[in-house]
């Protein structure tokens, strides 16, 4: 039987250092191994159901390397309206990522996959609205690097947390992982946790 003791029982698929940080905050054991994969949304596809479908492909793609494990993946992005953003190839798509959510509210969607005996998954949605940003602080935003590996262009844990007035609904989540909904399907599994071994 698989035991909270054996850190390979759990794997994060997931190349996040975000998302293994999140992770950590709930006292569990677990190895890293990321899959990677064409991250593209298909033509027209909405957000809950695109990240659904990369969060449960991470997940499938990394518990064919590890069938004893249960895998966790997840996937977030930025939806403004019917459109989403991704992750910014350069700096000036950045700078036009935030000009467009500066003085918005936008969705932030999570999807999150558990595979291993079974499979169970979820999408979680947050809103975030954004202050009215100056040309200036989006320059120095751009300017700190920290926009290009982040959907929508932005970090709220980070120095990016000045661009935002206010999160609706849960604030991990839009960090990459949300923690209460990832704890229920950890539990409704089945999986160890630090409070049930003893
Ligand atoms: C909006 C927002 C996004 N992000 C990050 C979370 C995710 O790491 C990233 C979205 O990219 P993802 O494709 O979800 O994840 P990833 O490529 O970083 O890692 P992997 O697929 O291997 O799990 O944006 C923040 O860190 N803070 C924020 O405020």
């Amino acid at each position: 039987m698989r035991t909270l003791e054996d850190p390979t029982s759990l794997v994060l698929a997931s190349a996040s250092p975000r998302r293994k940080d999140l992770l950590s905050q709930l006292g569990l054991r677990f190895i890293v191994s990321a899959a990677d994969l064409d991250e593209t949304p298909l033509e027209g596809e909405p957000a809950d159901t695109y990240v659904l479908r990369l969060a449960q492909a991470k997940a499938r793609a990394v518990a064919a390397r590890f069938p004893a494990a249960w895998v966790l993946a997840a996937d977030t992005t930025v939806a403004l309206g019917p459109e989403l953003l991704g992750k910014p190839k350069d700096g000036a798509e950045a700078r036009e990522m935030l000009s467009r959510l500066s003085g918005r509210t936008h969705n932030v969607y999570t999807g999150v996959a558990l595979v291993g005996r079974t499979e169970a998954s979820t999408v979680v949605r947050s809103g975030v609205t954004f202050r009215t940003l100056t040309p200036g602080e989006i320059d120095w935003y751009v300017g700190t690097g920290e926009p290009l590996d982040k959907a929508g262009a932005y970090a709220v844990q980070g120095r990016g947390g000045f661009l935002v007035a206010s999160v609706e609904g849960s604030p991990t989540n839009v960090i990459g992982l949300p923690l209460g909904e990832t704890l229920e399907l950890l539990t409704r599994a089945g999986v160890p946790l630090p409070w049930s071994a003893t």
